[in-house]
Parts: structure tokens; sequence; C-alpha cells
């Protein structure tokens, strides 16, 4: 039988005009299965040589797919659909290895939210049309607007959804004509590989979607190439205020999908078991590292007490295991070093005085494991209740009255996501109206469909992806006047 390691190994680091590449110059990326600890692959981060050829390629591939008609455009976008459909179930086992998530979840959240957001934007592509401004009646003057490729787009990916950041961000960029260098975060560098493999079957030019794997330094490099146009980044706020900045020296767009610490505030009218449901995904789905998870959970008082028990008991039926396994609901952590940065909120949580009411301890073995976690009795001041710890760590807040809570849940400096549930509609759009979030749900959490915007406010990002919102971000506008009569002159 083959290990892991026979059957995971790319045949290279990196995927560029067409091909897999490797320069074994770069520093090794051990590609670790966070279930076990196994070194799974061995590749190498992007020396400069390798990052210069995935860039040139782009820039070729992106002037030969703008040609193209829009409509072969949007067809190839979604024939990388299909194929994603077609595979799911062996793309859904590499991302389990990849990130360490439970099957049960890739198999319906990775590669199948990356065929909708390439069927949609491949839809789309040939609808991309400019507007007309006339002056002066039939005959007169008018403008016309041109919707252009920004040209050569660089997208950065976290670690928590491989496959799914890749198509976020290659979809739209690709529908509007934009050649994209993607960099996935150096802890899953395999998912992306696949998907530039299916880009280049699917008939999409050779170099329309490299994939360049590497640290930190590679993602810079590729940032503050002169050749980019613009850059997309999923990751953290440190690393969005680096990119930011770097992207303005040449004055580049950039779209910001960062972090959060968002709010999920129950009332006491609402469905006890729904908000209880909404709370294990908003906190424990991905073994927490969702950067839109509702980890401050406001609990109207009489609703404390109630929602606490249902929340522990339903949260002590979860099932860490084998991620493989299809009954398995949590997996483990990404990487040790995110463990232990978990692990040391918790600590935290209990010495400013927070009540530990689950988890908070790791399971034996291998593999970097942590249970999900509840606080209760957590304040606003406590640190848990401040920073992003990305992990399975809930904190349950106690409020009396709307007003109150409203200002408590936007008084942090993030702005990603909201969650509000309530039997009273008028309440819960009133709610959402004064909330300072891109996102909001009401009655559920974390659901992220492509027909919607998603993004964030405040520190969470700028930008927009996924629905027509995301196209705006991928696009130029050129204004054309043309005159139909004689040009008038003060001399
Ligand atoms: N808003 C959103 O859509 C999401 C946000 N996140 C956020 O991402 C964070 C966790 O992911 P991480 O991978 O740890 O984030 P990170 O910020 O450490 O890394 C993100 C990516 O940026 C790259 N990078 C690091 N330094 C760079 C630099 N100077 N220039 C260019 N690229 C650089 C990394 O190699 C990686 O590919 C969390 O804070 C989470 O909230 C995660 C998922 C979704």
């Amino acid at each position: 039988m083959d290990t892991i390691q026979q059957t995971i190994q790319p045949q290279g680091s990196h995927f560029i005009d067409g091909a897999h590449v490797e320069d074994k110059a770069g520093r090794e990326i051990l590609c670790r299965y966070a279930a076990t600890g196994e070194v799974v692959a061995t590749l190498h981060s992007a020396t400069p040589a390798v990052i210069e050829q995935a860039l040139a390629s782009a820039k070729r591939a992106q002037a030969e797919w703008a040609a193209l008609p829009p409509v072969a455009r949007g067809r190839v976008l979604r024939r990388v659909a299909d194929i994603l459909r077609d595979r799911n179930e062996a793309l859904s086992q590499l991302e389990t290895i990849d990130t360490g998530k439970p099957i049960q979840e890739t198999r319906v959240a990775d590669a199948s939210s990356g065929a909708d957001a390439l069927e949609f934007f491949g839809g789309i592509a040939a609808s991309l049309t400019g507007e007309t401004m006339h002056f002066g009646g039939a005959g007169g003057d008018f403008v016309y607007t041109i919707r252009e490729p920004l040209g050569l787009c660089v997208g950065i990916g976290a670690w928590n959804y491989p496959t799914q950041i890749a198509c976020w961000k290659a979809a739209p960029a690709l529908a509007c004509g934009n050649a994209m260098v993607f960099k996935p975060s150096e802890v899953t560098p395999l998912c992306a590989l696949k998907l530039a493999e299916i880009f280049v079957e699917a008939g999409a030019p050779k170099g329309l979607f490299n994939v360049v794997n590497g640290y930190g330094d590679v993602g810079a490099a590729l940032v503050t190439d002169a050749r980019v146009d613009k850059v997309s980044l999923t990751g953290s706020v440190p690393t969005g205020r680096k990119v930011y900045a770097a992207a303005a020296g040449n004055i580049r767009h950039v779209t910001m999908e960062l972090g959060g610490k968002s709010p999920l505030v129950i009332f006491d009218d609402a469905d006890l078991e729904n908000a209880v449901s909404a709370a294990i995904n908003a906190n424990f789905y991905s073994t927490g590292q969702i950067c839109s998870n509702g980890t401050r959970v406001f609990v109207q008082e009489a609703m404390v007490k109630p929602f606490t028990d249902r929340l522990v008991e339903r949260t002590r039926n979860a099932r860490i295991g084998d991620p493989l396994d299809p009954e398995t609901t949590i997996g483990p952590m990404i990487t040790d070093d995110q463990r232990q940065k978990v692990l040391n909120y918790v600590r935290i949580g209990q010495q400013e005085g927070a009540q530990l009411l689950l988890g908070g301890t790791c399971p034996d073995g291998p593999g970097y494991w942590i249970e999900p976690t509840i606080f209760g009795g957590v304040t606003d001041g406590m640190t848990i209740a401040r920073e992003e710890i990305f992990g399975p760590v809930l904190s349950i807040l106690s409020f009396s009255d709307e007003a109150e809570v409203t200002a408590r849940a936007n008084a942090t400096e993030f702005g990603l996501a909201a969650g509000v549930f309530t039997a009273d509609m008028k309440r819960a759009h009133r709610m959402v109206a004064a909330l300072e979030a891109g996102t909001c749900w009401i009655n559920e959490y974390n659901l992220t469909p492509v027909e919607a915007p998603f993004g964030g406010v405040k520190l969470s990002g700028v930008g927009r992806e996924n629905s027509r919102a995301a196209l705006e971000h991928y696009s130029q506008v050129k204004s054309v006047y043309v005159a139909t009569g004689d040009v008038e002159a003060p001399f």
C-alpha cells in the first residue's frame, strides 16, 4: 500500500506555465498531517528565479486571456467548476490531509464552494459590460465606459480554506480578464497546486493561474513587484497591514480579508435549539479556525442558564478523531504552534476569572488536538473577549437589553461578521442596521453563498469577495468621451 507521502507528494513545489516546477535551492517546507504530525510532503519555498518565472508567465497569459471573447472565458471557468465537482471526493481527501479538517466538512465546504464561485463568475463573465451616457439629446455627444481587467493579480491565502480561498480569488479575477499568481499559506501548500492543474486541463492558457509556494517573504516579493496590479490577501491583521502598506508603494488595488472577533447575539425569545446549533457552528466548525466565527456569544440574561446547559450538553457529543472518518466532527488544529497559542488563551481566560465550563485540554496522542472549549461568565475587558483566538474557544457573555448589547457588540476594532437570534424581526433588522460588520446573519450563522458579498469593515478588511460586488474589485472602468460637433476654444 502507498504511504500518504507517496500519494500526496506533488511533482513540484510550484505550478507555473502549465507545469510543475521545482527549485530545491528554496527553503524546505515540511507539510505535516495535523492529525498525526507525520510529514506527508516536502516542498521548497520559491526562489527569486521561480517568482520571476511565475510573474512573467502570468503576464503573458493575461494578454492572451483578455483577448478571448468573454463567453469563452466563462466557459473555461465553468469547466473548472465541473471538474472540481467530479473530483470532489479526491479533492476533499487532499484538503483534509492538507488542513486536518474532518472529511465531513471538506466534502461540502471546500472544492464544492470553489466550484460555486467558478460557476457563478463563469456565468457572469459574458455580461460584464460598460454604460453609455448621452449629452444633448439624440445624435449629441456621449460617453461610453469600458470595463477592463486590472491585469496581473496576486492572491495570498490563509491556511484554513486553501481550495476555497484560491477559488474565491481566482474566479472573479479571471472572469474579469485578469491573470493570477497565487501563494498558498506555507502550512497548507497542496490544494492550490491541484487547482492550477485543473485550470490547464479545463482549457485555460498556460500561466493564467500560477501557484508559487513559500513563506511570507515570497508573498512580500510578489506584492512589491511592479508588474502586479492588484493584491488580494486572506490572512491576519498584522500581515494585512504589511501587505496593504507594500501595495501602497506602487498605488495598487487591494482586497483584504482579515481577522475578526465577531458577536453572536441571542435574545431570550430565540429558538433555543437553533441558537445552540448556531453557536456550535460559529465556534467549532473547522476547529474554530474561521475568520468570521461568532466567538463572543452574547446571551440575554434569562436565556443564559438554559442556553449554557444545552450548549455544554450538545458539545459533549462532539466526535474528536480521525479526520478521514466520516463520523468525526472535530479535527486537530493546523499546527502545534497554533494549538499552543490557543492553549495560552485558555490559561489567560482562567487567570482573568472566566469560568471554564468544558474542554480546555488536549487529548493524548500525536497530532495537534484540542477539545472544544466553552467559557462562561466572560466580561468585555477579558483578553479572550477582545483578541482573535482562531481556535475552538467560545465565550458566553450575558446582557440585559438591546441598546446595551449593540454598543458592546460594536466595541471592538474588528468588523467582519455578526449574528442575531430573535423571534422579533423588527428588532433583528434594527440591530443589524446598527452593527458594525460587513456580513450579518439573522437566525443563522456563517453561511456564505457565492451570491452574497463577503468581507469586513474596520480592521477586518477592505473590499468584498463573492457576488457581483467582487467584480468591482477586479476591474476598472475606462471612460470614453465621444464628440459629435465642433470643438470650442477660448482663442
Ligand atoms: N477574513 C477572511 O476572509 C479570513 C481571514 N483569516 C485570517 O487569517 C489568519 C490566519 O491565517 P494565517 O495563515 O496565520 O495568516 P497570516 O497573516 O500569518 O498569513 C497569511 C498569508 O500571508 C502570507 N504572508 C505573511 N507575511 C507576508 C508578507 N509580509 N507579505 C505578503 N504575504 C505574507 C503568509 O505566508 C500566508 O500565505 C487569522 O487571523 C484569520 O482571522 C483567515 C481566513 C479567512
